[in-house]
This record gives structure tokens, C-alpha cells and sequence, in this order.
């Protein structure tokens, strides 16, 4: 069907969105690394940026914080570029764990291969994947370079967070050597792990996100920057593993419930992707069981059923002045 939304109804929705979900107290800061549990639980903020260009921000959308495991998406993208489809689905694979991202088991259940970038062990084995092999600071050159081509801006990294999080990630160092074990640690183990600790460390702001989503919605180039960051062909295989993904051992329920392939982060992040039509961010750091932040959730829900959009909804959808 033919859908036609215009740019005031999308605004008009996201600050209801916004009001409608700022008071809820739901959930916890994440704790397991210390530098989570001291930000601020009640900063909340939101960004839609459309395939024109403009983006709509709500809130507290240029506090940098913690991107944390949405860098699993922007890293398993590099490799994309960098590998192709077909290799990074022999080397990792695609498929969901459904369970938590840290998840140890998951890696013994599935020996033959990490499951998909989207979760700790996958995303380990993404970096070490990135090129050029054997170069740390050129791989991390590569990382960062990829992620501000698809934000249009550069990120920060949050020095704090970063000591805070290498200083207390032992279940990630058990992951990267058992996968060495494996053979699915293309690099040193330890520069792999060092490289996904320093990525997840990257301070980012919803407005950022919001804009690499819109990168991901408008098939690789960039609505703000006009940059063709990546290949066409590879924006369907992104959106595939985050909806398969995305929220971990939640993500079924949340595409029945929202119908948008979205991404979180514990630093409270999330991005999400309608292709063809917006890239949705929200960032607020109380987080559910799962690592998911509760007002994002809600929020991204919100304009989703509200708008009645969804990526199975079958429409074709035009966005109006
Ligand atoms: N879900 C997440 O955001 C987890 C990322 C965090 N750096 C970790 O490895 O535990």
C-alpha cells in the first residue's frame, strides 16, 4: 500500500514519543562496568534523520556516551566493505544466539562458527578480521574512520571508560582466546580484544547514531554528508542481522512489538533502521535484563505504532513536507 507521512506528523510523534516516555523509571544502569553506573540515569534524548537530509532532535541528543555494542553494527559494516557478504557469512556467520551477548555457551553450542557480529564473540572475531591484519593502529585508524563516514562526524573515545572497561572485562578476554581455539580469531587475540574494548569505548551522540542509521536506511549513503559510505547491495545483509539480533535474547519480541531492526548498546544507546524512510536513534541509560535501555525501547516503539510503520507492513512509504 501507499503511505504517505509528512515531516510535521514525524515531529509532532517523536515529542510525544518523548513526553509520553521521560518519566518512566524502569530498569538500571549498567553496572558490570563502573563507568556506566556513574552516568547520569536521567538523560534521555532522541533523533530521527530522514532520507532528505533533516534531522529531528529531542532532548539531550549531543551528550556523548558510551556507544558501547551499537559499534558491533558500524564494525561488522567494515568488514563488509571490506570482505563482502559472502566471506564475512563463512568467517563469522549471521545467525541469532538468542542468548545474553557475553554469552560463553553460545560460542560451544555453535563451534563452527561466532553466529553473527552482533554479539561480543562475533564482534571480537569482526575485529579481527578488519584490515590491514597484523597493523593495530591502522586497524583502529580503519574503525574509526568508518564509523564518523557513517555518523558524517567523528566520535571521541572516552579515555574513562575505556581503563574502566579493559580493567574489568575478563568474560571478553575468555571469549577471544576461546575462539582462538576455534580458529576464528584472524589476528592476535589480544589486539582483537583491545580494539572491541576501545571501540565500545567510543563516546557518540544520539544525533550520531540517528545519522548512521539514516546511512544504513538510505542504502549506504550518507542523507547528511551525501558520502557513499558503502556498497548498496550490503544495506539488506546489515539490516537482516541487526533484526535478527539486535536485542540480544529480546529481539523477537521486539521486531513483533516495534517492526524496526534496532541496535543497543549498555551505554544505553539505541539505532534503529526503517529502510528507504529514517534512521531512529534514542539514548537513555537505564537498561532491562538484557542490556536494553527501557526509555529507547519505548520510545522507538512509540513512534513506530503510532506512525504505523514496520518493516513488515508491506507499505510503500513517502515522506511529505
Ligand atoms: N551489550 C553491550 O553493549 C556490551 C558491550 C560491552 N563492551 C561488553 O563487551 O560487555
Amino acid at each position: 500500500m501507499e503511505k504517505k507521512i509528512s515531516i510535521s506528523q514525524i515531529k509532532e510523534v517523536a515529542l510525544e514519543a518523548y513526553n509520553e516516555v521521560k518519566e518512566q523509571t524502569g530498569g538500571k544502569n549498567a553496572d558490570y562496568i563502573p563507568y556506566l553506573a556513574n552516568i547520569d540515569s536521567k538523560l534521555f534524548g532522541l533523533s530521527i534523520c530522514l532520507m532528505n537530509g533533516q534531522t529531528i532532535n529531542i532532548g539531550d541528543t549531543d551528550y556523548r556516551f558510551g556507544i558501547e555494542s551499537v559499534s558491533k553494527v558500524h564494525t561488522a559494516i567494515l568488514i563488509l566493505r571490506q570482505y563482502g557478504a559472502q566471506k564475512v557469512l563463512d568467517m563469522i556467520g549471521a545467525d541469532a544466539t538468542g542468548l545474553p551477548f557475553n554469552s560463553i555457551i553460545a560460542i560451544l553450542l555453535e563451534n563452527d562458527h561466532p553466529s553473527t557480529p552482533l554479539v561480543n564473540a562475533g564482534a571480537i572475531s569482526a575485529c579481527s578480521m578488519v584490515q590491514p591484519v597484523g597493523n593495530p593502529d591502522k586497524k583502529w585508524d580503519a574503525i574509526v574512520q568508518n564509523i564518523t563516514e557513517l555518523c558524517g562526524s567523528a566520535p571521541q573515545l572516552i579515555d574513562e571508560l575505556y581503563k574502566s572497561e579493559t580493567a574489568t572485562n575478563f568474560n571478553n578476554r575468555s571469549i577471544a582466546w576461546l575462539l582462538k581455539n576455534y580458529n576464528r580469531i584472524y589476528d592476535d587475540p589480544d589486539v582483537a580484544l583491545d580494539l572491541y574494548t576501545r571501540q565500545c569505548s567510543l563516546g557518540i551522540t544520539a544525533e550520531q547514531l540517528g545519522i548512521a542509521a539514516g546511512t544504513i536506511a538510505n542504502n549506504g549513503v550518507n542523507p547528511v554528508t551525501r558520502q557513499s559510505v558503502f556498497d548498496a547491495g550490503l544495506a539488506p545483509k546489515i539490516t537482516s542481522m541487526i533484526s535478527t539480533v539486535g536485542f540480544y535474547e529480546h529481539s523477537g519480541d521486539w521486531m513483533y512489538t516495534a517492526g524496526i531492526p534496532a541496535k543497543s548498546g549498555v551505554g544505553g544507546g539505541v539505532m534503529a533502521v526503517l529502510p528507504g524512510v529514517m534512521g531512529v536513534s534514542a539514548f537513555a541509560p537505564p537498561l532491562d535484563e538484557a542490556g536494553n535501555s527501557v526509555k529507547a525501547q519505548l520510545a522507538v516503539k512509540f513512534i513506530m505504532n503510532k506512525l504505523g510503520l514496520g518493516v513488515f507492513n508491506g507499505d510503500n512509504v513517502t515522506i511529505t513536507e
